[in-house]
């Protein structure tokens, strides 16, 4: 095998463009560069970062994006050991007190069954079909199954929705009181408009595999013990993840800005907004793209010579690009329209003796029924008592989203009309007095796209692509889920395909890269 010396001389010259430097795009820059490539990442904005946002002013600090992440998957762990950010990871304080709204005030959700039983969120036959069913103790599930559908897997391979398969197998008062917070509260989207397999993929899959979600879980998790004794038994060599969601110091963003720093000021190019990409095809193997950019509207830029690129742009963006192929159009027509959600995130502090009624924990979440009860925000965290360093120690500092695909239209109201909309459910909820000491207001316009019951032909599209232009490879939240940590595993695989595709040989014919990317 060649040495590490030497592989890193045979792949120096092979150049990489990413586009979009957001987590993912970062994440595959930082792990071709690693391995000794050439990299170039272009991003429109004049900022690194993407989704993820953080500001510190005057003593507070706060996420205007993402706000914690999970470290589920393998390629995030490394990720952190890599860059030493174990030392900044940041966990929240009573992070698994959350609460969701009903009869208008929170209710603590409970996390055993015990808990489930005494606490008013679900009516009795809901506690026992939904709680009995996830937590596998029950012979219960096929007799709740037979009352709620009339066939036992759903006969639509792959659009059915999260209400339709939560309903199937919980009933109604699941799907409002629990299903639609939490979709709201992962995804800003409702139980009716999301596909089932592309939210929910492990569950769904369970249940196409064995039938049954409780036989599927019970056997996976019996998997899932033989796996751990092997970490247990120091067979495996797979390290446990770390329980929960996290932050960092000074938040999310310091993850971006620790992979921009990694990178460099060579390789990523800010104000860079890729216009158009253009294959070569019939040269050799080698720099085979090329792609042209702007860094102000009057001006284009060319990078000549790229032999692979990974694409992190939202699909919104690409549909923009211009493609060409062997020197003719490759038109993007078979690229479906997204659909996005639309978000405001506000930041409000109170003084600690105007809020009557705080909570400890990570936060509440509103179901749509409870917009009833006169509530219109989505869910408040309650960042402050998460992160205590967040704010000076006389005051609370609350994170409110507005909008998604509940109310697109209060999403775009101004700053005052929502100071007035957060202050009044925190007013029900917390029993805040007054006005809040600070307000910030950002507004995303496309926060999510919206896995639809349509969404199938969105994934089935950027394959075409990656089939039909050599060297091209699509990663990022558009593909196999919304979370950073998902996100960061989507870069990752993304450079470890351009690593098989460019080192495995200098000519690859297209049926060959077929079968890597598979
Ligand atoms: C308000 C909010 C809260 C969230 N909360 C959480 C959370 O708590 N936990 C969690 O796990 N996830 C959360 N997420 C989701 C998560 O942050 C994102 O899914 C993830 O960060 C997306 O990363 P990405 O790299 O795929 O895309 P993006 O971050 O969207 O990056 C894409 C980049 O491409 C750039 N780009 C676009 N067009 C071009 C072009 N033509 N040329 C060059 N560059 C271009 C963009 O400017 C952008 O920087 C949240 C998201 C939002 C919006
Ligand atoms: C109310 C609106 C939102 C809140 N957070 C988000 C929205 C739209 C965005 C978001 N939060 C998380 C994710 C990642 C989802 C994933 O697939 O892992 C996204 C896109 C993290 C998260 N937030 C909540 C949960 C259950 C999770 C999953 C990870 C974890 O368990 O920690 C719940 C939640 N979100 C919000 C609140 C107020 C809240 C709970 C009280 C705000």
């Amino acid at each position: 095998m060649a040495s590490p010396a030497k592989q890193d001389q045979r792949v120096s010259r092979k150049r990489v463009a990413v586009v979009g430097a957001g987590v993912s795009g970062l994440a595959a820059a930082y792990k071709l560069k690693s391995h000794g490539f050439s990299v170039t990442v272009l991003e429109a904005d004049g900022r690194a970062g993407g989704k993820l946002r953080s500001v510190s002013y005057n003593g507070l600090i706060w996420d205007e994006g993402a706000n914690t992440m999970t470290e589920s998957e393998p390629e995030v762990q490394c990720l952190f050991d890599d860059l030493g950010l174990r030392e900044k990871q940041q966990f929240p304080i009573s992070q698994s007190k959350r609460y969701i709204v009903r009869n208008g005030l929170p209710v603590l959700v409970p996390t055993d069954p015990i808990a489930l039983i005494k606490s008013n969120i679900l009516s009795t036959k809901s506690k026992v079909c939904f709680y009995l069913t996830i937590e596998f103790q029950i012979i219960l599930e096929p007799f709740l199954w037979k009352k709620y559908s009339t066939s036992k897997v759903s006969e639509d391979d792959t659009d059915e929705s999260v209400g339709g398969f939560f309903q199937r197998h919980f009933g109604k008062e699941v799907v409002d009181y629990l299903i639609d917070p939490i979709v709201a509260g992962t995804s800003a989207g409702d139980p009716d408009s999301l596909s089932m397999s592309h939210s929910f993929p492990e569950l769904w899959n369970i249940e196409k595999r064995f039938g049954s979600i409780l036989s599927g879980l019970v056997q996976s998790k019996l998997s899932t013990k033989k796996e751990n004794s092997g970490v247990r038994n120091g067979t495996t060599g797979k390290r446990k993840p770390t329980r929960g969601s996290f932050s960092f110091q000074n938040g999310m963003q310091t993850l971006t800005d620790t992979l921009s720093k990694e990178l460099g000021e060579d390789v990523l190019k800010l104000r860079s907004e890729v216009l158009s990409l253009s294959y070569n095809a019939g040269k050799s193997a080698s720099q085979n793209w090329s792609l042209t950019y702007s860094s102000d509207r009057n001006s284009k830029n060319l990078i000549a010579d790229a032999d692979a690129v990974i694409m992190t742009a939202p699909v919104c963006n690409v549909r923009e690009m211009k493609f060409m192929k062997g020197g003719i159009p490759f038109p993007l027509n078979f690229l479906p329209e997204v659909a996005y959600l639309p978000l405001s995130v506000m930041i409000t502090t109170f003084r600690k003796e105007s809020v009557k009624r705080p909570l400890e924990g990570f936060g509440v979440l509103v179901p749509s029924l409870e917009q009833q009860n006169g509530l219109r925000t989505l869910g408040t965290l309650f960042s402050s008592m998460m992160f205590p360093n967040r704010a000076s120690n006389d005051e609370y500092l609350y994170t409110t989203f507005i909008g998604g695909s509940r109310n697109r239209e209060l999403a775009k109201s101004s700053t005052d009309e929502l100071k007035q909309i957060v202050t009044s459910d925190l007013r029900q909820l917390l029993g805040v007095e007054g006005e809040p000491t600070f307000v910030n207001h950002f507004y995303w316009s496309k926060a999510f796209p919206l896995y639809g019951r349509n969404y199938d032909s969105v994934v089935k599209a950027i394959e075409t692509m990656e089939k039909s232009l050599p060297g091209f490879f699509y990663a990022g939240n558009h593909r196999d889920g919304l979370s950073v940590g998902k996100s960061i595993a989507s870069g990752c695989k993304a450079a470890d395909l351009v690593i098989s595709y460019l080192e495995s040989s200098t000519h690859q014919p297209c049926a060959e890269q077929q079968e890597l990317k598979k």
